[in-house]
């Protein structure tokens, strides 16, 4: 029988224990041989590496888990790469969060000019990665979730289109089972027709098993009640920013009813009110780095120091299971549906066939095959082609080096008002990140 190994890539991460302990618990379905974390960063692996081995053990004898820095050990004999790594860690997304509130303008991880910063950071490091997957381990299965999605997967396909990678988010499904639970139906009951970009997307029809369509009712009542959708997951942490967004998706849902929008539409929709209620002096990689990884990294050292797993207060959750279950349909040959960022190629007919989208696809042994949805509206047609000119501009800055490309890249960003903001934050962004960024020039 075929068994598998599985790399995580950016393994010092604080979602690595959760990753590995699905991957453990369903050993037998992945026909699991071996996990092997990898990382640039000795420390932080060595971290989770022992609490993994150490979870291993008490968990999944038959599978040898290690870690390790060596790229080569890793991915040797490798037939799944779980890719999620942040260059400059949790510290440099500070600093793409911080410049761009400082200028009055959105500072997020993957939305606006954050976005921007953080993928001439990543695309580098990605395509070294897949570069060297090609060559040590041709055959392997690349499952990114590697940040900002929408502009590595651009980069990804554009360089390596023959690879054998997929890049993936868990927004869209986090939010399909936020509203699963708002509608009191199992999730595994409901099918979700879904278009967009990453981070920027529509849910356009919501099908029970009898083939009904629960959009227009869910429509009605958020247009004549008070509604708050919860997810479930971020109420368990006691995390308060997801709250806050769902109530944006509601209101954007509210001015634009058409189609339900992706949480992270919101920071479009709502730039100006939403900026303005952020702490310029305290953001998310704050809040991450203070509570997130201060929780599980305490966690993975006392279980260390005690030599044991036992009670740990690992959280396995969306995020490890999507993942997953996506490994497993390739494994499995299920067919299952998910919303995978792949390239257009008339899935979406009225847009650029040559850009990478968000919809449903089948997954399966023999990769995927995207869901046709058909010709979308004027109204999202034209947000999305905007988002589109400034993704690729900004994949072109990254890969050739322009500071021009940069720059039309930034102006067309929703977020920017003007030449004059886009360009002051683009030049504090470049001296906060020139070892990280390539030079442009
Ligand atoms: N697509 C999604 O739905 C989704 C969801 C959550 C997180 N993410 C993304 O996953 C990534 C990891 O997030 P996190 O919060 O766990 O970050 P993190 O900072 O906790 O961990 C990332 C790890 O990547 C390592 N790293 C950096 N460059 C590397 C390289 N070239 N090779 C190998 N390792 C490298 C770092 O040392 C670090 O240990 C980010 O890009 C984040 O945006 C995506
Ligand atoms: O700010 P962070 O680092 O906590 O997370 C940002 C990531 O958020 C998304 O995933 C969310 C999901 O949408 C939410 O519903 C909940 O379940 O938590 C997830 C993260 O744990 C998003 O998909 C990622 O791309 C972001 O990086
Ligand atoms: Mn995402």
């Amino acid at each position: 029988m075929k068994k598998n190994k599985f790399v995580v890539v950016g393994a010092g991460s604080s979602y690595t224990p959760a990753i590995v302990a699905v991957l453990l618990s369903r050993k037998d379905d992945l026909k699991l041989s071996e996990v092997v974390l990898y990382d640039i960063d000795a420390a932080r692996v060595a971290r989770t590496g022992q609490f993994c081995e150490l979870y291993a053990r008490e968990h999944a004898q038959d599978v040898p888990v290690s870690y390790t820095t060596d790229i080569e050990t890793a991915f040797r004999g490798a037939d799944f790469l779980f890719v999620q790594i942040r260059p400059g860690c949790n510290q440099q997304r500070e600093k793409d969060e911080k410049i761009p509130l400082s200028h009055g303008i959105l500072g997020q991880e993957t939305c606006g000019l954050g976005g921007f910063s953080f993928a001439l950071r990543c695309i580098p490091a990605i395509l070294d990665i897949v570069g060297k997957a090609q060559e040590i381990c041709p055959n392997a299965w690349i499952l990114n979730y590697s940040n900002p999605e929408a502009m590595i997967s651009e980069a990804i396909y554009r360089t390596y289109p023959n690879a054998k990678a997929l890049c993936i988010c868990d927004m869209p499904i986090s939010q399909e089972e936020t509203i699963a639970d708002f509608l009191g139906i199992p999730h595994k009951d409901l099918t979700f027709k879904y278009f967009g970009l990453n981070h920027f997307g529509w849910f356009t029809n919501i099908y029970d098993k009898d083939g009904n369509d629960l959009l227009p009712a869910l429509r009605e009542r958020v247009l004549s009640e008070t509604v708050s959708l919860v997810n479930a997951e971020a109420e368990e942490k006691h995390d308060n920013y997801w709250g806050e967004m769902y109530q944006h998706v509601i209101e954007g849902f509210q001015a634009y009813p058409e189609f339900l929008p992706l949480v992270y539409i919101s920071y479009y929709y709502f730039h100006n009110e939403i900026v303005s209620h952020m702490d310029p002096n305290y953001t998310r990689a704050n809040y991450v780095l203070d509570v997130r990884e201060k929780v599980v990294f305490d966690d993975c050292e006392r279980c260390i120091a005690a030599g044991t797993t036992k009670d740990s207060s690992l959280h396995t959750g969306v995020h490890g299971n999507y993942i997953v279950d996506i490994a497993n349909a390739i494994i499995n040959n299920t067919h299952e549906r998910f919303i995978i960022n792949t390239m257009n190629h008339g899935a979406i007919g009225n847009f650029n066939h040559d850009a990478v989208v968000e919809v449903p696809c089948y997954v399966s042994a023999g990769g995927i095959e995207p869901v046709s949805v058909g010709y979308i509206p004027q109204f999202h047609k034209s947000l999305m082609e905007a988002q589109k000119g400034y993704e690729k501009l900004a994949v072109e800055a990254a890969l050739t080096g322009s500071y021009q490309k940069a720059l039309q890249a930034v102006l067309l960003n929703r977020t920017v008002p003007s030449y004059a903001v886009g360009k002051a934050v683009l030049d504090e962004l470049m001296e906060a990140n020139k070892d990280y960024w390539p030079e442009l020039k």
